[in-house]
């Protein structure tokens, strides 16, 4: 069953095309990684399919309940507590005050922030305890369809493992569906089961192609292989850089 559904979409900034002819679709359960060069419009297919853009023409199909976002940036409130940030989306849905506390505190379970953590100010958080204040605060509106753009391009390696095997094991373990936007066809290999790639022009999507196995039980020489594979043979990776950040640490 598709979940998410996106047909003939264009889009153009003050009238230059930046996507044309996109065709895409995110099936339930599924994580869909979308791997491109940078400027090729990755950021602006998410924005699209989550309705923050109004496309030019096409159509964007949802048939998920809830949607979470989680960014580069976390953009957390910086006068408000850790809670307060993961709580921020609950208030709005009138979520009740104990209702509030009880899932702040499980989503902030989830990403193993502490509860001496959550008293603390954004500016009182290292870079990593943000991110996950970021993903908790997307959790606990309890979606069942995240939309993730480049979530931990600003983390450091080992953090960045961490991050990704939380949101592989979070998924999962909910059956939550998502897509995923990177620039790095390694993290795209552990974390999605399928990955799709965008025109460097933004000028439709030029193919997909299924992952072995699952995400979080593929071992990471699988996953290496894949990529390694990928890069080498497969003419739809011919314009994606290896960026292996263990490379490149
Ligand atoms: N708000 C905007 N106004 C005008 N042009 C924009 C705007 N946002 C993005 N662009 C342009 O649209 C193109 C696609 O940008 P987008 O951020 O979607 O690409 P991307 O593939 O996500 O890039 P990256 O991987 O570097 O984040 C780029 O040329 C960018 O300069």
């Amino acid at each position: 069953m598709t979940v998410l559904g996106i047909t003939s979409i264009e889009h153009a900034y003050l009238g230059r095309s930046v996507l044309k002819d996109i065709d895409l679709a995110v099936s339930a359960g599924e994580i869909l990684a979308l791997v491109g060069p940078s400027g090729c419009g990755k950021s602006t297919l998410a924005h699209v399919a989550a309705g923050l853009l109004e496309p030019k023409s096409g159509q964007v199909e949802r048939r998920y309940k809830r949607h979470a976002m989680i960014f580069q940036d976390p953009a957390l409130l910086p006068w408000a507590t850790a809670a307060q940030n993961i709580g921020f989306g609950l208030r709005f849905a009138r979520v009740s005050r104990r209702d509030r506390a009880k899932r702040v505190a499980q989503a902030a379970q989830q990403v193993a922030l502490e509860p001496g953590d959550l008293p603390k100010y954004p500016v009182e958080l290292s870079g990593g305890m943000r991110q996950r204040v970021a993903i908790a605060r997307a959790l606990a509106v309890q979606p069942d369809f995240i939309y993730f753009d480049e979530p931990f391009t600003a983390l450091d390696v080992a953090l960045r493992r961490r991050m990704q095997d939380l949101v592989i094991a979070t998924c999962a373990n909910a059956g939550l569906s998502g897509l995923f936007i990177t620039h790095d066809l390694h993290e795209a290999a552990r974390i999605s089961h399928r990955v799709a790639v965008l025109d460097t022009h933004g000028v439709g999507i030029l193919g997909h192609r299924q992952l072995p196995g699952t995400p979080g039980e593929r071992s990471e020489a699988e996953e290496r292989d894949w990529v390694a594979a990928a890069l080498a043979r497969d003419p739809l990776f011919r314009h994606i850089h290896d960026v292996d950040e263990r490379q490149i640490a």
